[in-house]
């Protein structure tokens, strides 16, 4: 264990260094490094003797030694967690993988991200998947981390008395009603959840279902009833997202009106509360305001704000004013389904790239959701042409994609999250080997004076880490943050995230390349380092001679060293 400490910057010119917690300066100067080969050669012989803090304690009498910095049994049970794939994967879930056995399944394919859509089923069911996701983080050592997501003030379908979907041919006359009725609905006819719905909508509106999955022309209004002919015809999915369009032209103004925190969505968030997810993910935000709001909302009822808030970028409002509302949240969404019903659908991959783009500059995990791999709800195979969008997110370096109706309802949820992990995978490897100059490209950032020395040291630890090819980063942070920082800036190499919070944890899950782990960490730098490159070697992940960068946020320090 004494080896890697002859490795610790600045480069080892004493045979006796001080103990890493007790160097003086807060930021080490950066080291002028041999290159990996030479360092790798430079490792120190076996039988060198540890130093006396230590802690491998050799009995007087010969006896057992205790090794206070070994991993423990639970250590290891609790991070069972293993991939090194960059790209984090969100799956909603829904009838399709709700059950104990399927949300395994899930983990092991990959899930970073459990997403509960509270636009569908009752609360006691999302309680009973969230319950589900917990115990197998407990028992399997998984880090899947549940996202809530509000339904939001949007007009919506009903759901379609209890049928999975409906199929819409074309030229068929359906029926959108407002009359609510506990009776069977007569057939192709369709409840709507807006009241004021048969009066806003005029003969000649264009309806689009699910953002133009099916669209309808409105041929007469009879009542509270609204007549529609199927123009393009497709799949009705229960209570799917309703817009309206006059003359090209988004019809808005009533969604203005409306809260995009409905009275259901404040009793939804003081669900999530009281169950503890991670992330509360908002629809239809329309300004910065609303999630300061919820912010607050949050910090005065959760201990250590353990609930990210995550905005949905889906309106032509959220657009206008992206900056202030991913300064003010924790993550955005690209939901590119209802944005596509709101913007024309030529200039949602602009919007796309420029979200993901300002989500790193700004250091905050973003999503690209929806319509990844639509076809898959009933195919087993991609076609090409999501496979290509797929790839486009990835090279985009976005932190997470997201799966819907593919795990949530579809046929072949587990074949759908495999395909985005290899599709991910396989992208990431190229990029590597293809970009690594364009991939190290850091935007500019604007980050708060109090982050500003460990935004330099993560640019650079993450600078070396290319230059010197290292295998892998260590970060041990208390809050997070640093390990945040790191991932903003796309290194090549795996980064092995600790933190003493489970919930830091299981959030830290969502954000690219970061592999998180829960250790109890101490004051004694060295103590954690042999903990965790035990834990790692137990893991498979490293070995002894592998290189590696270790960045503590309490020490304000880059360290270069080789494993044990
Ligand atoms: N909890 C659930 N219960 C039943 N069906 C669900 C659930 N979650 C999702 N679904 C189904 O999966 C589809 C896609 O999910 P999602 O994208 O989250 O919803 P939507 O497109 O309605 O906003 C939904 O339209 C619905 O048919
Ligand atoms: C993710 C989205 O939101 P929802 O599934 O809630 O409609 C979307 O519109 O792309």
């Amino acid at each position: 264990m004494a080896q890697a400490l002859r490795f610790l910057s600045p480069p080892a010119t004493s045979p006796t260094l001080p103990k890493l917690s007790t160097l003086a300066p807060p930021l080490f100067p950066l080291p002028s490094l041999p290159s990996r080969r030479r360092s790798l050669g430079l490792r120190v012989s076996a039988s060198s003797a540890p130093p006396p803090h230590l802690s491998i304690l050799p009995s007087d009498d010969g006896s057992a030694a205790i090794d206070v910095d070994a991993v423990t049994e639970a250590d290891l049970k609790e991070n069972g967690f293993r991939s090194t794939r960059r790209t984090k994967l969100v799956c909603t879930i829904g009838p399709a993988t709700c059950s104990a056995e399927q949300l395994e399944a899930l983990a092991v394919g990959g899930m970073n991200v459990a997403r509960v859509n509270m636009c569908h089923g009752t609360r006691e069911w999302h309680r009973q998947v969230i319950q589900q996701v917990r115990q197998l983080n407990e028992e399997k050592g998984f880090a899947v981390a549940v996202m809530m997501d509000t339904e939001g003030s949007e007009i919506h379908m009903g759901d379609l008395g209890g049928a999975a979907s409906a199929k819409a041919e074309d030229g068929e006359i359906w029926t959108f009603s407002v009359r609510a009725s506990n009776d069977p609905l007569p057939e192709r006819t369709i409840t709507v959840n807006y009241d004021g719905f048969a009066e806003d909508v005029r003969v000649g509106d264009d309806l689009l279902v699910d953002g133009g999955m099916v669209r309808f022309e409105v041929i007469e209004k009879i009542g509270p009833d609204v007549k529609c002919r199927c123009n393009d015809p497709g799949l009705l999915l229960p209570r799917a997202n309703l817009t309206f369009w006059r003359n090209g032209r988004l019809v808005q103004e009533r969604n203005a009106m409306l809260p995009t925190i409905s009275s259901k969505d404040w009793l939804d968030i003081d669900f999530a509360i009281s169950e503890g997810v991670d992330f509360i993910a908002v629809s239809f935000v329309k300004s910065a305001e609303v999630i300061t709001h919820l912010k607050s909302y949050i910090a005065a009822r959760c201990r250590d704000n353990e609930i990210s808030v995550i905005a949905k970028i889906e309106s032509v409002d959220s657009l206008r004013n992206l900056e202030d509302i991913i300064r003010a949240s924790d993550g955005a969404m690209v939901a590119r389904g209802d944005m596509g019903a709101q913007i024309p659908l030529e200039e949602v991959p602009s919007a796309q790239q420029k979200v993901v783009m300002l989500c790193r500059q700004l250091n905050k995990p973003v999503i690209v959701a929806s319509q990844l791999l639509e076809s898959m709800i009933e195919y087993p195979t991609p076609t090409r042409a999501e496979v290509a969008d797929v790839s486009e997110a990835v090279k985009q370096r976005a932190d997470a994609l997201m799966l819907s109706g593919e795990s949530a309802m579809g046929q072949y949820p587990e074949k759908a999250l495999n395909v985005l992990r290899s599709v991910s995978l396989r992208i990431e490897r190229w990029w590597r080997e293809e970009k690594p100059l364009e991939a190290m490209e850091l935007p500019d950032i604007a980050s708060s004076f109090s982050g500003k020395i460990s935004e330099e040291i993560c640019n650079s630890a993450a600078t070396m880490a290319n230059n010197l090819e290292v295998d892998a980063v260590f970060v041990f942070t208390r809050t997070g943050d640093m390990a945040s920082l790191l991932s903003r800036c796309r290194p090549d190499c795996p980064v092995f995230a600790f933190t003493s919070s489970t919930s830091i944890r299981r959030r830290l899950n969502l954000q690219w390349g970061l592999i998180p782990f829960r250790l109890s960490l101490s004051d004694d730098m060295e103590s954690n380092l042999n903990r965790t490159f035990s834990l790692l070697k137990a893991r498979g992940m490293i070995q002894s001679g592998d290189l590696i960068i270790a960045l503590s946020d309490t020490l304000q320090s880059i360290q270069v060293m080789n494993v044990p």
